[in-house]
């Protein structure tokens, strides 16, 4: 079977680099002039599969924005996430679990056994129960070609006092949960599958990125002020692993399909001249 790296790596080399997120906010809503409601929230995210399915990367649905109108919210975000797969773009469920192994075992079986009704291509997972409760995700990725996104070094301000906060051998905790993946994506090619979430917000921090092999999916574009630009300062040689993603900056160009598609080619074109440097 293929791994979620291998397909990665085709998606990029094919569509570019960029992941778009579906982020229905209230105010996206009111904005689309769209009820907040599940018939506003399924119109939204129709629009944007529509728009962008067939052209992106990956897209990543923001669970928590379906998850706020209970079973009806998961239904549609079941059929979003099918649509996007029949459009062609790989769908990455930014959903943030971490547990107990014996608990993320009931997760991987959510999110990556084809079975299941919220079967993706990846999902963002939370290492703060140690990165080794994790692994029966990694495993379930392994055998059934998926992907997972931990968290690193976070977009947002509050992420630092845990992240960057020294362990016993000096490492940042940071850098512990980054050594650790590095590990388990070794020799993989042409990328690893397993991938880190680094915030292009957070500016130069030291932290050696270089030996990951897997990709660096990078949010805190856009709405929450870092540009293209930054990303060179962020990561450094690690660059060509690099997926940028943004959500608000592109979303609130719709509801006008074209709209959404000119905002994600510019983003895109941003992105591609910082990461190549051209
Ligand atoms: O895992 C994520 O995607 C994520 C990690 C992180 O460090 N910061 C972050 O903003 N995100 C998510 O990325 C999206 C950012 O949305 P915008 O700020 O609108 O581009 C939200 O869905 C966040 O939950």
């Amino acid at each position: 079977m293929e791994s979620f790296g291998a397909r990665l790596h085709r998606a990029v080399a094919e569509r570019g680099p960029l992941c778009v997120g579906i982020d229905p906010h209230p105010g996206l809503l009111a904005r689309w002039g769209l009820d907040d409601d599940v018939h506003g929230l399924e119109r939204f995210a129709d629009t944007v599969v529509e728009a962008l399915g067939d052209r992106v990367a990956v897209v990543k649905p923001q669970s928590a924005f379906f998850e706020r109108f209970g079973s009806r919210g998961v239904a549609v975000l079941e059929s979003t996430i099918r649509q996007l797969r029949l459009a062609g773009s790989l769908v990455l469920l930014d959903v943030k679990r971490g547990d107990i192994g014996s608990t993320v075992a009931a997760y991987a079986s959510a999110y990556l056994e084809p079975s299941s009704p919220l079967h993706v291509d990846a999902v963002t997972v939370s290492p703060y129960l140690g990165v080794g409760a994790l692994a029966p995700m990694f495993d379930m990725a392994t055998a059934q070609g998926g992907g997972v996104f931990v968290l690193a070094l976070t977009s947002n301000p509050e992420g630092a006092a845990v992240q960057r906060a020294r362990t016993a051998g000096g490492r940042t905790v940071a850098q512990v949960v980054i050594d650790e993946i590095s590990q388990l994506n070794a020799g993989a090619q042409p990328l690893g599958s397993v991938g880190l979430v680094v915030g292009a917000t957070i500016g130069e921090t030291g932290h050696d990125l270089a030996a990951v092999n897997g990709p660096l999916l990078a949010p805190g574009l856009g709405a929450q002020g870092a540009s293209a630009a930054d990303l060179r300062v962020v990561f450094g040689s690690a660059l060509p692993a690099v997926l940028p993603a943004y959500s608000r900056e592109v979303l609130a160009a719709g509801p006008d399909v074209a709209a959404l598609r000119a905002a994600a080619d510019r983003v895109l074109a941003d992105c591609r001249a910082a990461l190549t440097g051209s």
